[in-house]
């Protein structure tokens, strides 16, 4: 890879966010091959410069490359980018770690906790594919129905080795697309795998009616539980005031394009998840993250009431009326109880 950019790079998956995302690397970087799971999507992308699945009025630049063949998507790749649902990361990345060079730097832009092993998604791709100085995380308010349009959005790009953070920051950067660099990659991760239940919060707040002073309320309370349990990680405090937290907090909290909050909508109308995601063809990350997070908030002994709400409902058959009267029932305490600054005691 040059110091600036690449000359070719793969993306794995070819959803909503690997499409725009392939789109945007493409204006820095020679070729840009895209995996998709469909032959059949690879050959539309090929013949009509459109993904048929996912922003399907989006125009592919002619840099990108789909294909089905995760050998030719990775062949001579400088920097593999998963792209992948949380649920599927594990397996994709056993499928193509033969097919990987060792020393490509590896960006994951999944935001998730892994449903059984309770691992984030850049331990997951370490462990898989090798070497954890070499995985990055990018995450933050952006939605790729806008991203794809060239609206203005920032994203932090969090990695353990500067040198990585600035190999891939430099594929990246563009004048719609401003990516800033951490080290803290737990605590970019914990922000956006819990941002996504608190959006399912919203949503079903918003559906039945809630007004903006509750909306707000829950998404501060939220950002809290996320300080809660990246603090008990061992993550930088500020972390959940940034890009990773703050800002992609409110605007999967409060954009028509989130599939969480949208799904939380839909649940209170009467649709189910899976009926959901059928209809829609994306993933409610949220959902599953619901269960994942509530398990390792339990095993750091850190209060998580939100995403313990969110579960209940989802996934134990309680009620919404029965959930919210549970959160309303607790007694409001310190406000930042259990923060890194306070006695663990205390979470
Ligand atoms: N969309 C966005 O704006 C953003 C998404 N993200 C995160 O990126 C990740 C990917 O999400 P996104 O691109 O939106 O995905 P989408 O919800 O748009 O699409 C779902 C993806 O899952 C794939 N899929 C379904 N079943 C399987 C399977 N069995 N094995 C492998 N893949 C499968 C689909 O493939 P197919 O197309 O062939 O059906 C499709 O690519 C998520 O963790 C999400 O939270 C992060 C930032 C922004
Ligand atoms: O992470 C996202 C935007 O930054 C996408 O959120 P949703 O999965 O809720 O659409």
């Amino acid at each position: 890879m040059s110091a600036q950019v690449a000359r070719r790079v793969a993306v794995i998956g070819s959803g909503s966010w690997g499409t725009a995302l392939s789109g945007l690397l493409a204006e820095q970087v020679g070729e840009v091959r895209l995996w998709c799971r469909s032959a059949r999507v690879a050959e539309a992308i090929g013949a009509t410069r459109r993904n048929p699945r996912h922003l399907t009025d989006y125009e592919l630049p002619s840099g990108v490359h789909a294909t089905a063949d995760a050998a030719e998507a990775l062949e001579g790749a400088e920097a593999v980018i998963l792209a992948l649902p949380s649920s599927y990361l594990r397996d994709a990345c056993r499928m193509i770690s033969p097919l990987v060079d060792a020393k490509a730097p590896v960006l994951v832009l999944t935001k998730g906790v892994e449903r059984g092993t309770n691992e984030l998604m850049a331990d997951v791709a370490a462990t898989e594919l090798g070497g954890a100085w070499r995985v990055a995380v990018l995450s933050g308010p952006n939605h790729a129905e806008e991203v794809c349009l060239g609206k203005l959005a920032a994203a932090v790009l969090a990695a353990r080795d500067a040198d990585v953070a600035e190999r891939l920051r430099a594929l990246l950067v563009s004048p719609s697309f401003r990516v800033y660099v951490s080290e803290d990659v737990v605590g970019v991760e914990v922000c956006g795998a819990v941002k996504n239940v608190i959006a399912i919060a919203c949503g079903v707040a918003a559906g039945l009616g809630a007004g903006d002073n509750t909306l707000a309320v829950l998404m501060t309370r939220g950002l809290a539980e996320i300080g809660r349990v990246a603090a008990a990680l061992g993550s930088d405090p500020l972390t959940p005031m940034g890009l990773a937290g703050m800002g992609d907090l409110v605007a999967t909290c409060t954009s028509e394009h989130s599939r969480n909050r949208t799904f939380g909508e839909a649940l209170v109308a009467g649709e189910t998840l899976a009926a959901y995601e059928e209809r829609t063809g994306m993933v409610v990350e949220g959902a599953r993250a619901a269960q994942s997070v509530l398990a390792l908030a339990r095993g750091l002994r850190v209060a998580a009431p939100i995403t313990e709400a969110v579960n209940a409902v989802l996934h134990e058959g309680l009620p919404v009326a029965d959930a919210i009267d549970g959160l309303l029932g607790r007694r409001p305490g310190e406000e930042f109880y259990g923060m890194a600054f306070q006695d663990k005691e205390n979470h």
